[in-house]
């Protein structure tokens, strides 16, 4: 495993278990024992407390601790304890709706412009940074004066005034999270937002928004004791632990340990939620992974061609900017593995995504037309057909699944949204598709980050599966694994293609994977198909000097004793494209006609063609052929 993927693996590392062994420690029992005992002794006060809240003993009035009164009387001869007691309903209750309002607010405002983006997330920054601007002491004592009496009306007005920096805090990390390929392909999966939102996404901004949310209740405890220190807290002669401070600081020059119950009490529960916040900020950082497994490889390739599934012409797609395919034509059989194969950068990926309607923010089909099964879908591919009848698996499976679920889970959930459904239902069609990628039942139980690359890969098949796609986009399916896994995951691609007659484009730089799996292959450069053709015809007689650097730059294809040939230069980039053959500073039949204008795709041999002027050089006893 290389550092980068146990860097990623790390971060994987499934969050159950960290918080089991988070509240391991004492530490984290302590402040979660207090809080638990606060709420219980403040919901149990009637039955425990041993005095009404308001029965006054004027014969022990300001008593200290005593077998009458276990924490002393106050300056009316009130029970200190019972106060204590009943004054958590109110301080706790008015800390549970500031914190319920704060969730509402900020962690749905900052889940929806993380996710959504664009601009709902610009018109959100803009008022979050206002909101942030604002005084909240000062707001809520306008508010007071206008509502003072409804204490519930000021509380929420209070959490609607802090949930700005949670709100915040939730879309930097929901920003974070669609990014992850897992979120990606749940989308092509075809999952509702809302679905991916609650089983991607919140799981994995848990961890923040619980710190957040602790110390935000350990602020509104305070602030509620502040306000009713100040006065404006519950009407007597309801006891509020702010009000009962308030009450000893009045009389502390004759009696100072008034002012220690509520003030312990009040300063412990703060202290207990910021604690909270700090065992769940440990139980959600990294740790790291386990490792992974391997598995052994065969290969039995399939490919038989029938008729046109998939059909583009003339396609041009633009990233904000600049145009990075062009006038790209390619067709796919029903049933056919077609390659499209070229160097790093030449608009594979993009052409890939262009199927699945997943161009990067501001991509976009610009012209040609676009033809699925027979239908016109351009200018962009109907998200309903996404892991459906197009699925996609890239060369990242890890990245592709989500850390936090189970692999089992994952499936079914796609199971479930393709097929419904009981629960058994399900679950065996679940481990059907596990088994139909050669994966054990247990796999099912497992977290992504306990697979190896190539059973990350076999899930990833079997999660694209799941929705009987006509058409499989496998975008550099095998690049990150080794060779003997390479040929295991091709092997089983083959298989389920044989079975299932599925189409698939496979989007590779390697030509050794073209000429194993694929009987037919687009050469694409620079965002130009440049040659396209029978697999046997590129590698025995290519038709254009870019194929043929590319097969002359291959170590196997070398004859012995002779120097390996590689394309001198590098791809240009979009926009710094010649006007005519893209290639054509880099190739040596390049004459002044080469980049004059666009070069005309011609068909020397049926189904071959080239985009080259001077392709016939090329044959045997052309002037390559005999330099
Ligand atoms: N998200 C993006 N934003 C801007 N430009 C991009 C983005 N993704 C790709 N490009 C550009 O589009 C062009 C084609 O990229 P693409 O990823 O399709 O190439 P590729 O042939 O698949 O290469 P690779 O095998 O390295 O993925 C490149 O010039 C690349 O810089």
């Amino acid at each position: 495993m290389t550092a980068g993927i146990e860097e990623f693996v790390a971060r994987r590392v499934h969050p159950g278990r960290r918080w089991l062994a988070a509240f391991r420690r004492p530490l984290a029992w302590a402040p979660l024992g207090y809080l638990v005992l606060l709420v219980a002794g403040s919901v149990l006060a009637p039955v425990l407390a041993p005095h009404s809240p308001v029965a006054t003993d004027l014969d022990h009035v300001l008593a200290g601790p005593g077998p009458a009164h276990p924490l002393g009387t106050d300056a009316l001869g009130r029970d200190v304890l019972t106060r204590l007691l009943y004054g958590g309903q109110i301080s706790l209750l008015h800390a549970a709706i500031v914190v319920a309002t704060v969730i509402a607010v900020g962690v749905t405002s900052g889940v929806v412009a993380g996710y959504l983006g664009g601009w709902f997330d610009r018109v959100f920054t803009w008022v979050v940074d206002v909101l942030l601007a604002i005084p909240v002491l000062m707001t809520l004592l306008v508010v007071l004066a206008v509502v003072g009496e409804h204490q519930t009306v000021v509380m929420i007005a209070l959490g609607v005034l802090v949930s700005p920096g949670l709100a915040r805090v939730v879309r930097g990390a929901t920003l974070a999270v669609r990014k992850e390929l897992y979120v990606a392909a749940a989308r092509v999966c075809g999952l509702p937002h809302h679905r991916i939102v609650a089983a991607h996404v919140l799981p994995r901004i848990a961890g923040p928004v619980v710190v957040q949310v602790s110390l935000l209740a350990g602020g509104a405890l305070l602030i509620d004791a502040g306000l009713s220190y100040l006065g404006f807290g519950a009407p007597p002669p309801d006891p509020t632990w702010g009000d009962m401070i308030a009450q000893a600081a009045a009389v502390i020059d004759r009696q100072p340990w008034l002012l220690v119950p509520p003030g312990v009490v009040l300063g412990l529960a703060i202290l207990a939620f910021g604690l909270l916040g700090d065992v769940v900020r440990d139980a959600t950082a990294d740790h790291p992974p386990s490792p992974g497994e391997v598995v052994t490889p065969s290969l039995t390739p399939r490919d038989e061609p029938t008729t046109a599934l998939l059909s583009l012409r003339d396609v041009e797609i633009t990233l904000p900017g600049r145009i990075v395919v062009e006038d790209l034509s390619l067709d796919i059989g029903r049933g056919e593995t077609v390659a499209l194969v070229g160097e790093s950068g030449c608009g594979k990926s993009i052409t890939g995504r262009a199927l699945l309607d997943l161009l990067p923010a501001g991509g976009a089909v610009t012209a040609g037309s676009f033809r699925f099964d027979g239908v016109d879908l351009a200018p962009a591919v109907p998200r309903a057909l996404r892991g459906t009848r197009i699925a996609l698996i890239s060369q990242d499976p890890v990245a592709a699944l989500d850390p936090v679920c189970t692999v089992g889970r994952q499936v079914a959930e796609l199971v479930r949204l393709r097929h419904g459904g009981s629960r058994a239902s399900v679950r065996a069609r679940t481990l059907d598709l596990l088994r139909d990628v050669n994966l054990p039942d247990a796999v099912a139980r497992r977290y992504p980050h306990e697979l190896s690359g190539g059973m990350a890969q076999r899930v990833a098949i079997a999660m694209a599966l799941a929705g009987e796609p006509s058409l499989l986009v496998a975008d550099e399916p095998t690049t990150a694994l080794d060779a003997g896994v390479q040929a295991e995951v091709l092997g089983l691609l083959g298989t389920l293609q044989a079975e299932r007659g599925m189409a698939i484009l496979l989007i590779t730089h390697d030509w050794s994977v073209v000429s194993s799996f694929c009987r037919r292959a687009y050469v694409m450069y620079a965002g130009h198909i440049v040659e396209s053709g029978p697999v046997e015809d590129l590698l025995t007689q290519p038709r254009h000097p870019y194929t043929e650097g590319l097969l002359g730059a291959l170590p196997r294809r070398a004859r012995p004793g002779t120097r390996l040939t590689a394309i001198p230069g590098s791809v240009p980039e979009p926009g710094q494209w010649p006007r005519g053959c893209h290639f054509a500073p880099r190739c040596t039949l390049a004459t002044a006609d080469c980049e004059a204008a666009p070069i005309p795709v011609a068909e020397p041999a049926a189904g071959h063609r080239t985009r080259c002027l001077h392709h016939a050089k090329l044959l045997p006893g052309g002037e390559r052929a005999s330099a």
